[in-house]
């Protein structure tokens, strides 16, 4: 199968605290990947360690055929890889399109004329077109997370990781989010989805992977692995023969 990620048995610790356990598996070329589980189970540490602002203590992690385990952030995001933060980070006094030049430029290393290309059409995806010359410190919350995505996606990523890019919205704002999300899917872009809001992340993933205390515990089909009574245990509090 042509993968386009492949973590096998990667592990990191901080002290005491194991972020990630053995933690191996693999993405296929053009899935919408979902992951969940509980708070602090080490869900942002394994895009850290992925992106390489983290560095593992141990396994390996292949990205588009290539070991980057050892390589710098700046390399892998040259690659390919590009992701969105749970609190948005844009350059707040800088407006939406010269938040995705930035990401054109330095990111996907493009110049002027093609970077300015990219960054209409990618507005246009993420449907920000209207507030391109706003700044990014006037934008809603939604308008915030639309943000994220245009700046991981002005990088030209293979592999977009999205992480809990759900939280926080209202109901309406979270369907208008998810359709953007599938059409980002829908033009061959691998997706790793983190996210609380489970509705959301079934609305678009393909399969899911449930972590705890930095292990893989389930790994299937997305309703599948929600029905599952270890999900349900371990993930929601149910007892599994309540
Ligand atoms: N740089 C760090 N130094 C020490 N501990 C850290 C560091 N980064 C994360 N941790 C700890 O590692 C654990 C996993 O954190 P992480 O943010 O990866 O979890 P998470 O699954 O994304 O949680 P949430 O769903 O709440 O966002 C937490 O206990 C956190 O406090």
């Amino acid at each position: 199968m042509d993968n386009i990620l492949k973590l096998d048995r990667i592990s990191k610790a901080f002290g005491a605290v194991k972020v990630a356990d053995e933690l191996s598996y693999e993405v296929p070329r053009g899935e919408a990947l979902g992951v969940i589980g509980p708070n602090g189970a080490g869900k942002t540490s394994m895009f850290h360690l992925i992106t390489g602002t983290l560095s593992a203590n141990s396994g390996s992690i292949v990205f588009d055929g290539q070991d980057v385990t050892r390589t710098s952030a700046a390399k892998r995001c040259r690659a390919g890889v590009a992701r969105s933060f749970q609190v948005p980070q844009p350059f707040t006094h800088m407006t939406v399109f010269e938040n995705a030049m930035v990401a054109a430029t330095q990111a996907a290393g493009l110049r002027e004329r093609a970077a300015e290309k990219l960054c209409l059409e990618i507005l246009e995806q993420t449907e920000l077109m209207e507030k391109a010359n706003s700044a990014a410190g006037a934008l809603t919350l939604l308008e915030r997370k639309r943000l994220e995505m245009t700046r991981a996606l002005c990088a030209k990523p293979k592999l977009l990781l999205l992480d809990e890019i759900a939280g926080g919205l209202t109901e309406a704002e979270c369907v208008s989010l998810v359709e953007t999300i599938r059409e980002i899917h829908r033009s061959g872009v691998t997706i790793i989805w983190i996210e609380h809001v489970v509705h959301a992340l079934l609305e678009v993933v393909d399969r899911l992977i449930v972590i705890d205390f930095g292990r893989k515990i389930a790994e299937g089909a997305p309703h599948a692995i929600m029905e599952s009574p270890e999900v349900q245990e371990i993930y929601l509090g149910i007892e599994a023969d309540a």
